[in-house]
């Protein structure tokens, strides 16, 4: 469980700044190469897979689908919903050579020790990394601490604000 302690900190991310910071990771990748195909780690990967797939020209784009979090942030067992494609390991040499394995963030360091059980040479790339999970990843672009949750723009919603001279609303 990555349940934050207490103080939470939040770290709230808008569409902007995820797209800037996927643009990044993606330029900070762009020496390690060539990639011959992306694995992304459903579901936080996709977003900037594709970011990362758009501008490093990587057309194959393969899922590693991965369930952990069951109620919120509670992280419970992690379960493999769909493995990585025969096919892609195979292109690999078996051991994930010239892939990229893309998330958006690593907390734990759980989920990408699965992935780096599967494809141990590859590249692992990340947005975001949390102390504990950094040592897991080769690339990430922004540390967070441990006890900061991120809140990621596909999780969040305009919402009115009350004036602040209205005082806390409740
Ligand atoms: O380092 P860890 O502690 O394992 O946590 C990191 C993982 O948690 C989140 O995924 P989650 O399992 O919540 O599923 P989702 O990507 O479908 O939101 C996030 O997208 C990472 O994949
Ligand atoms: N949205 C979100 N998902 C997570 N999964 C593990 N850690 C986090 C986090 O800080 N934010
Ligand atoms: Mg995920």
């Amino acid at each position: 469980m990555s349940e934050p302690t207490s103080p939470e900190k939040i770290f709230p991310v808008s569409w902007d700044q995820f797209h800037r910071d996927a643009r990044a990771l993606a330029w900070r990748i762009s020496g390690d190469g060539p990639f011959e195909a992306i694995v992304c780690i459903t579901r936080g990967g996709l977003v900037p897979a594709a970011v990362v797939s758009r501008e490093l020209g990587i057309r194959l784009i393969e899922t590693i689908c991965i369930a952990s979090r069951h109620n919120y942030r509670d992280q419970g067992e992690l379960m493999i919903l769909k493995q990585v494609a025969k096919d892609v390991v195979d292109k690999a040499g078996g051991k994930g050579a010239g892939v990229l394995v893309v998330d958006d963030l690593v907390d734990t360091g759980k989920t990408a020790s699965v992935v780096r059980d599967i494809l141990p040479d590859a590249h692992f790339a990340t947005v975001y990394a949390k102390p504990k999970g950094r040592p897991l990843v080769d690339t990430f672009i922004t540390e967070v601490s441990q006890d900061t949750w991120i809140y990621f723009p596909w999780d969040m919603g305009l919402a009115f604000q009350p004036p602040i001279a209205k005082g806390p609303v409740g």
